[in-house]
């Protein structure tokens, strides 16, 4: 296929999303289905348009002056593949499968209009309603960090430590171009992919194989990392799904003491088990059973709380559900995480943590959260989270916001990561 199907299809792939409100990989899936004859570059390129169009969903449509999934579809090759109104047009002359050229009116559009002009819900590349929410949590630096969450991600890394060492992981995965982390200890980058690219992959590597590294985002590796559990403590991961941190509090605490895995839903647990396999993790436990956490109360030195949140923080990654998030969810979110703390902290021993995390970047997900759970309960109290930082970041004091009393936020343009949320509080002895 030519740039010209390649756009067509990305367009009706919009359309479908659009209409059917439905997750963009579904439809991506679908439309993959129904044309066997697209082959896989055709595919990345396909995905590409419509992810690109969905990050930056505002400021492309602004570009046509149009908000259609044909005008978010051509803004996104002209802000994210180089592509100019005039080599667009040439590209698509005479290809019987693309789209209808840019007409003079949209040219005109396109001339006329530059995005550093555009207001700043524009850049942000935001719905409105996330504006206040987003002034709140970066202050001045609002759109340039909207801006970083439209932004292509790069593919992140965990290296197993309980299988392999970072340099040998880099070693067998040199022509993926991947490079150390530049903050997560045993984090390993493979930067955002250009144009038409994909990232390689990884999880057909036979280092993936052999359990030598598993895909995480370096904001999850951080928040897992700032958990600062230890071989032989007990710790509660309340809200495990996948299992992406037990695996990494597993590997800090060398297969020593315990971690109790447990998920509300079943279901979302059912990989953590080929996972566990895998990495040869042998100190996570899963319980799926509410009842059979009843033991553990007051005993963990750690119950790590990754609570269901919107995913703001996300949103380079999963930019349609940017577009699907309302104000009422946010609500919804907010009673499960308040709900969730008063319940997981019975499980704390005297003198232990409970740990507070999220991958959002909302203030009333995350600071107010912890503020409104401390005004509830006064057994609890945030540990010095600028000395947890720097104790095990040195030299980044740059990369986090910490706030005063409150937790450590990480956001994309800040620290380079997802946006994630971290608070340790203390529980009295
Ligand atoms: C952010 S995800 C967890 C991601 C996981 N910790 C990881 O690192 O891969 C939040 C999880 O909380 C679970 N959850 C939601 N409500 C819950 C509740 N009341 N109790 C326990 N888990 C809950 C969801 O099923 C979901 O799997």
């Amino acid at each position: 296929m030519r740039l010209g199907g390649r756009l067509a299809a990305a367009i009706e792939v919009l359309e479908d999303i659009g209409r059917r409100h439905r997750p963009a990989a579904d439809a991506l899936r679908d439309w993959g289905l129904s044309h066997r004859f697209a082959g896989g570059g055709d595919r990345a390129a396909i995905g590409n348009i419509v992810y690109d169009a969905l990050r930056r969903r505002r400021s492309a449509g602004w570009l046509l002056g149009d908000d259609t999934p044909r005008a978010t579809g051509f803004g996104a090759l002209l802000l994210e593949w180089g592509q100019t109104a005039q080599s667009l047009n040439a590209a698509l002359e005479g290809d019987k499968f693309a789209p209808s050229l840019l007409s003079d009116a949209e040219l005109e559009t396109i001339a006329a209009r530059r995005l550093a002009d555009a207001p700043g819900e524009v850049r942000a590349d935001c719905p409105d309603w996330s504006v206040p929410l987003l002034e709140t949590a970066f202050g001045e630096a609002w759109v340039e960090e909207g801006a970083a969450l439209a932004a292509r991600p790069p593919l992140d890394l965990r290296v197993n430590t309980l299988k392999a060492e970072r340099a040998k992981v880099l070693a067998e995965l040199a022509e993926t171009g991947a490079e150390p982390a530049h903050l997560a200890t045993e984090g390993i980058r493979i930067a955002p992919i250009a144009g038409d690219g994909r990232h390689p992959n990884v999880q057909a590597e036979p280092a993936f194989q052999k359990g030598w590294f598993e895909v995480q985002d370096e904001g999850s590796q951080i928040a897992a990392e700032l958990t600062d559990a230890k071989p032989g403590m007990q710790v509660l991961d309340y809200c495990a799904g996948a299992g992406g941190k037990s695996l990494a509090l597993s590997a800090a605490m060398e297969n020593k003491g315990q971690i109790f895995a447990h998920d509300a839903e079943k279901q979302r647990l059912a990989p953590i088990f080929d996972r566990i396999r895998r990495s040869d993790n042998r100190n996570v436990q899963v319980v799926a059973r509410e009842q059979e956490l009843a033991p553990l109360t007051g005993h963990m030195d750690i119950v790590l709380i990754d609570a269901p949140c919107t995913g703001s923080g996300t949103w380079r990654r999963r930019p349609d559900a940017k577009w699907r998030l309302t104000r009422r969810q946010l609500d919804a979110r907010k009673a499960e995480q308040s709900a969730i703390l008063d319940t997981a902290k019975a499980f704390v021993k005297p003198g232990g943590l409970l740990v507070y995390v999220t991958c959002s970047v909302f203030p009333e997900e995350n600071d107010e959260q912890v503020t409104n759970f401390l005004g509830r309960d006064n057994t609890f109290a945030p540990i010095d989270h600028t000395v947890l930082w720097q104790s095990r970041f040195p030299g980044h004091a740059a990369s986090a916001r910490i706030a005063v009393g409150g937790g450590i936020s990480l956001s994309p343009a800040l620290s380079g990561t997802d946006g994630f949320y971290f608070c340790a509080l203390r529980k009295a002895g």
